[in-house]
């Protein structure tokens, strides 16, 4: 039989905390098309900086990727995330008339994954953020391919539910998880806890901010 590939471990020891935060009440609201306005626009606003903060946490990768490949398409994730991602909230916050401003983004649930996810990148090494990021988008690949395959009434809402199950954003959870499944090849086994230890906080980190709209 052929050992389990890193990235499996990974997912099979934090079984529990991502079941967790796929069956989320924010999850579940955006699956059965129940999401309040007044919960969507909190969370875009809260979304939208951590995307920002996103880009520095892919910048940290980029600055310690070890081959050209990577960088080559670390960078096309950043151009992604600039000019796509963004371009969405700026685009969504005119249409609504939010201004992001008069929101509090300090809030500790979403302040904690802000900078969570942010000291992992700029502590940790190169697989540190690709442990932390591969908990974030596999997630979100998850349970957006999920949503997908249901009505959801607000445009805004199911464009950013159909942005990450886009073929591109799927190819980039997979290339995180595959990262993990080459370096595991040749890591000792204290790293390998270490970076399950990493996806499980990045995803108790995630909870947490998923609770912030309802607050
Ligand atoms: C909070 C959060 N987690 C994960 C993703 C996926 O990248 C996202 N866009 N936002």
């Amino acid at each position: 039989m052929a050992a389990e590939s890193l990235s499996d471990r990974i997912l099979r020891e934090n079984d529990a905390v991502l079941g967790a935060m796929l069956s989320h009440r924010f999850v579940e609201d955006v699956k059965n098309d129940r999401l309040s306005k007044e919960a969507f626009e909190r969370y875009l606003v809260y979304e939208g900086a951590f995307v920002d903060s996103a880009i520095s946490i892919f910048a940290y990768a980029a600055a310690t990727a070890g081959t050209m490949p990577q960088k080559r398409w670390l960078i096309a994730v950043l151009d992604a995330l600039a000019n796509e991602q963004i371009a969405y909230f700026e685009r969504t916050f005119a249409s609504r008339g939010i201004d992001p401003s008069s929101f509090d983004t300090r809030i500790p649930e979403v302040e904690a994954f802000r900078v969570g996810m942010l000291d992992i990148a700029r502590r940790g090494g190169f697989l540190d953020t690709v442990a932390a990021m591969f908990a974030a988008e596999w997630m979100y690949w998850t349970w957006c391919r999920q949503a997908a395959n249901r009505p959801i009434s607000d445009p805004l809402l199911k464009e950013w539910v159909d942005m990450h199950v886009d073929p591109n954003f799927a190819a980039q959870a997979q290339w995180l998880k595959n990262e993990l499944d080459m370096a595991g090849e040749t890591l000792e086994d204290d790293e390998t806890v270490r970076l399950s230890a990493i996806f499980g906080r990045a995803m108790q980190l995630e909870i947490d901010f998923h609770d912030a709209p309802y607050l």
